[in-house]
């Protein structure tokens, strides 16, 4: 039976109706995030133009401009993976950072409609809506592409999106400096000028909740299976692949603000989710409240991925850290210590759980066979784990994705447990 909780306006918000059945697409809007509007320009790419970037306190590089005509600034970060721009530049993660590719040749394949969606109405080819980085920078960019799911270039999305790139950089010296001095504040200037002492041009997005910026502002939902099987999903700026992940599997997802009480609504699901986002897992403490409140009421399967592994690391008392330059890249080993096997991951992330400080009712399940940070965590006795890397890949291998089938078998169990003893009751 549904609460009326649900009718009520917990956090500012108008939520759906109780009086409409639970989880039907009648009480809530399908399949849609609801985000602030996106801003689109109608300049073509700022081609040719000069375009510096300059990190705070460290060099200049001085290359082509083949984005927005936009000044911008954010956290310069690198990604070692050699597929995937778009997969990476639309997910929440990177929201605020500078993005530099260490593969040389980045747009061959072009960038796929942002309106195509898949069976279940999940978008087909993006991670979120739209660019979710602030700038690129690549070595050279293929002006020129092809694929069959292009409909327009790297650069004329930029430029549409209002995202700055830079191309013609020696993008290997750029990370030789940031695996040496840890990411750092950076900024790209289009055309001639630029003020590279200009300190507060640099924001830091560290210092600022971004999963605000990023995460739904209303639940919605979307059907999967037979309906039977219900997740709660908590939405830190989710990749639309774990939702493609979990609605595959049969799973029919809510998917709730980062902030909301889920601990109130928490008995109508068979399990709870919790996805990767942006920036600081520390400036998010109404979310670890709540999940603390979740773990010691709700007896269902748990599952966190990235931010979703560092907030249930801190529900439980543990630390995160900040990593020296993070990992980021599509061919990550990690060790299930478990089986003692390896598996090439996906990741994006600059934060990281310090292992030294978990409580002892939890254990490290993976680490990273690279810095050797930690990878996975899972509560001792209880169906409760998360993983630092991406199960859902996309981009990357696919290698980890039996997590969601481990994940969903769990979900099944309750369901069947919570069935039996509301009809024994
Ligand atoms: N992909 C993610 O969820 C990243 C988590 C967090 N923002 C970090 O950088 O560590």
């Amino acid at each position: 039976m549904l609460r009326s909780f649900f009718s009520k306006n917990c956090a500012g918000r108008a939520l759906w109706s109780a009086e409409k059945r639970a989880f039907s697409s009648l009480s809530i809007k399908n399949h849609e995030r609801v985000l602030p509007k996106r801003t689109f320009f109608k300049e073509p790419p700022a081609l040719n133009e000069i375009a510096t970037l300059t990190i705070r306190n460290g060099p200049i590089f001085h290359g082509t401009s083949f984005g927005a005509n936009r000044n911008v600034s954010g956290e310069a970060v690198f990604t070692t993976s050699p597929v995937g721009y778009v997969e990476s530049m639309t997910d929440p993660s990177y929201k605020q950072q500078i993005l530099v590719f260490t593969q040389p040749l980045i747009g061959n394949y072009g960038v796929p409609s942002s309106e195509a969606r898949d069976e279940n109405g999940l978008l087909r080819f993006f991670e979120s809506p739209g660019i979710q980085c602030a700038g690129v920078v690549v070595s050279d960019v293929a002006l020129q592409y092809s694929h069959w799911t292009a409909v327009e270039s790297l650069s004329q999305w930029c430029a549409r999106e209002g995202i700055a790139a830079v191309s013609g950089v020696d993008t290997r010296a750029i990370v030789t400096y940031l695996r040496e001095q840890g990411s750092s504040l950076a900024k790209i200037n289009i055309g001639e000028e630029y003020d590279a002492d200009e300190d507060e041009a640099f924001t830091d997005p560290g210092a600022v909740n971004l999963v605000s910026q990023v995460s739904t502002r209303e639940p919605f939902f979307v059907s999967g299976g037979d309906g039977s099987l219900n997740i709660a999903v908590i939405d830190c700026g989710v990749k639309e692949n774990i939702l493609r992940s979990l609605v595959s599997r049969g799973a029919s997802i809510t998917v709730f603000p980062f902030d909301y009480p889920i601990q109130q609504v928490a008995s109508n699901f068979d399990g709870i989710f919790l996805t990767n986002g942006p920036g600081d897992p520390t400036h998010l403490t109404k979310s670890v409240a709540n999940l603390r409140e979740l773990i010691a009421s709700y007896n269902g399967p748990i599952m966190g991925i990235c931010m979703g592994h560092q907030l249930l690391a801190l529900a439980s008392g543990a630390k995160t850290i900040k990593l020296k330059y993070g990992n980021r890249g599509h061919n990550i080993p990690a060790l299930d210590i478990a089986s003692g096997s390896c598996h090439i991951t996906s990741q994006n992330h600059g934060y990281a759980v310090d292992v030294a400080t978990l409580p002892k009712d939890w254990k490290a399940t993976w680490i990273n066979l690279n810095d050797q940070s930690n990878e996975g965590i899972a509560h001792v006795s209880r169906p409760i784990s998360s993983v630092q890397f991406h199960p859902e890949a996309r981009g990357g291998p696919m290698d980890t994705y039996y997590l969601f089938d481990d994940y969903i078998a769990k979900a099944k169990e309750f369901s069947k447990a919570r069935a039996a003893a509301t009809a024994s009751a």
